[in-house]
């Protein structure tokens, strides 16, 4: 049966700096890089040997999936980028610090924005310093002003159903490397988690989650392998 596994980027720059991120393309920090090598190593321990790994356009996704695969001794599978991978995009609060944004719009409405399943945050306006609508990475896609989870998924889901659950379909292994809500919205998706529960799954970063699947792709069982490190999961179906 096939196996998955899911490993949300190690702490980027702006992690750090608690700053909205969504799109815009910050890189790792030191700890970041650290994060993905430890990933790599717990794949390896675990003898996980995927098909292919898929990504984001993102280098903070891309860079920890190439430390893992080094580190874990697999830099010989072919990996796909897709933007439909992406962290969910943040809309007008892009850039911004999390914790002032709190202080000007109150806990509650930061929470909503950051948590609710379909309240997306304001659109970013064009012209904003972080807008990606010229940006050639997405030429020609028809890419969002904001997201909300739900949207998120909405466009994650064509794209698993398109090009990673085929792979898994056909008996391979497969490692995606993502971002927090990227990989939150492929957990609600597998898991079936309703709309209320699933602020409840705050994926680690660097850490691989590990998701065995039937024939229909239905989650068997799941862990994360460094369990240290493991935070709540949901139920399985
Ligand atoms: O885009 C971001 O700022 C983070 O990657 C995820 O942020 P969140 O914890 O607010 O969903």
């Amino acid at each position: 049966m096939p196996r998955l596994i899911l490993l949300r980027h190690g702490q980027s720059q702006w992690n750090l700096e608690n700053r909205f991120t969504g799109w815009v393309d910050v890189d790792l920090t030191a700890q970041g890089e650290a994060e993905a090598r430890l990933g790599g190593e717990r794949i390896a321990q675990a003898g996980f040997r995927p098909a292919v790994m898929f990504t984001s356009v993102l280098k903070r996704a891309r860079r920890t999936g190439a430390l893992a695969l080094q580190a874990a001794g697999l830099s010989d599978i072919p990996i796909v980028e897709d933007w439909r991978l992406n962290e969910r995009h943040y809309g007008g609060l892009t850039g911004l610090n999390k914790a002032e944004t709190a202080e000007k719009h109150g806990e509650d409405q930061v929470r909503v924005w950051r948590r609710s399943y379909d309240i997306p945050p304001p659109p970013m306006e064009r012209g904003n310093a972080w807008d990606f609508a010229q940006d050639p990475l997405y030429a020609g896609q028809p890419i969002p002003d904001t997201e909300s989870l739900k949207t998120t998924l909405d466009r994650v889901l064509p794209y698993w159903d398109a090009s990673i659950a085929p792979r898994l379909k056909a008996g391979e292994d497969v490692l995606i490397v993502a971002h927090g809500n990227s990989l939150r919205a492929i957990v609600k998706h597998l898991f079936a988690v309703p709309d209320d529960r699933i602020v409840e799954v705050e994926i680690p970063t660097g850490n691989p989650l590990e998701i065995d699947l039937d024939a229909n792709l239905k989650p068997t069982a799941a862990r994360y392998l460094d369990e240290g490190r493991a935070t709540a999961l949901p139920a399985l179906a």
